[in-house]
């Protein structure tokens, strides 16, 4: 299978995109540069989650972007997307079982410890949460900040993304300088005016630091 593009990973908030302009707002950041969309609404019901995954899926298809559904397993199968799982949720196992071997699955860790643990077996990618604190979610861990970021990128081969108040494009250079291959943003892109214009410049700011770690990694020829 190949390696999954994280490099800008877009999460939705019903505070921010609210259910008539989801669509609309998702497909700006996908234009904008975004490579993963995660629908996270934490107050919808399922039916009412599983509409709104399928909407999001044809709109997105024509895009090749990967959809993922916070949480909710059971609307991430028959939605056919891909599902994000936190510490407090059903496994990474349990998700790859449920969703099959091409699925998505995606969790988040903590602190390296998370990534000694044999669930990273059944993982696409983690992510490292929060690197900042955010006020978009109160109930997290303590920040890990970029060099938290940089000990986990020690511990896993596995697609790694920062997430948690990356809302510009130097918290994001900062997050990929540190080892990461993406950034998730939910404010930085849909907190603002212009969602196409701000995942445009986080995604400049990702492929410049990747660019230039690449090439700090190349050893001069000669
Ligand atoms: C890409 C990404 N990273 C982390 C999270 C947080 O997941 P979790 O810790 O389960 O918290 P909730 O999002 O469920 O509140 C995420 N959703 N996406
Ligand atoms: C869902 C989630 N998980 C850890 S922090 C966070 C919210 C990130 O939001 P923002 O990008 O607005 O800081
Ligand atoms: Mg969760």
């Amino acid at each position: 299978m190949s390696t999954l593009d994280v490099r800008l990973y877009v999460v939705t908030d019903p505070a921010l995109t609210p259910e008539d302009r989801l669509v609309e707002m998702c497909v700006a950041a996908v234009e904008g540069g975004a490579t993963v969309v995660q629908l996270r609404n934490k107050q919808a019901g399922d039916d009412e989650l599983l509409r709104q995954a399928l909407r999001l899926r044809t709109a997105l298809r024509e895009y090749g972007v990967t959809l993922v559904v916070n949480d909710r397993l059971d609307v991430a199968r028959q939605a056919g997307a891909g599902v994000h799982v936190g510490v407090s949720d059903a496994t990474p196992a349990r998700a790859r079982d449920a969703l099959g071997a091409q699925a998505v699955v995606g969790w988040s860790v903590e602190s390296p410890e998370h990534l000694a643990s044999d669930q990273t077996a059944a993982c696409s990618y983690v992510a490292a949460s929060p690197v900042w604190s955010t006020p978009t979610k109160a109930d997290t861990a303590h920040p890990l900040g970029p060099p938290g970021v940089a000990a986990l990128r020690q511990a896993t081969g596995l697609p790694l993304v920062g997430i948690g108040g990356i809302n510009t494009p130097e918290r994001a250079a900062e997050v990929i300088a540190a080892g990461a291959d993406g950034v998730a943003v939910v404010s930085g892109v849909f907190g603002v005016g212009d969602p196409r214009a701000a995942a445009a410049s986080l995604r400049a700011a990702v492929d410049e630091t990747l660019r230039a770690r690449a090439g700090a990694q190349t050893p001069a020829a000669g």
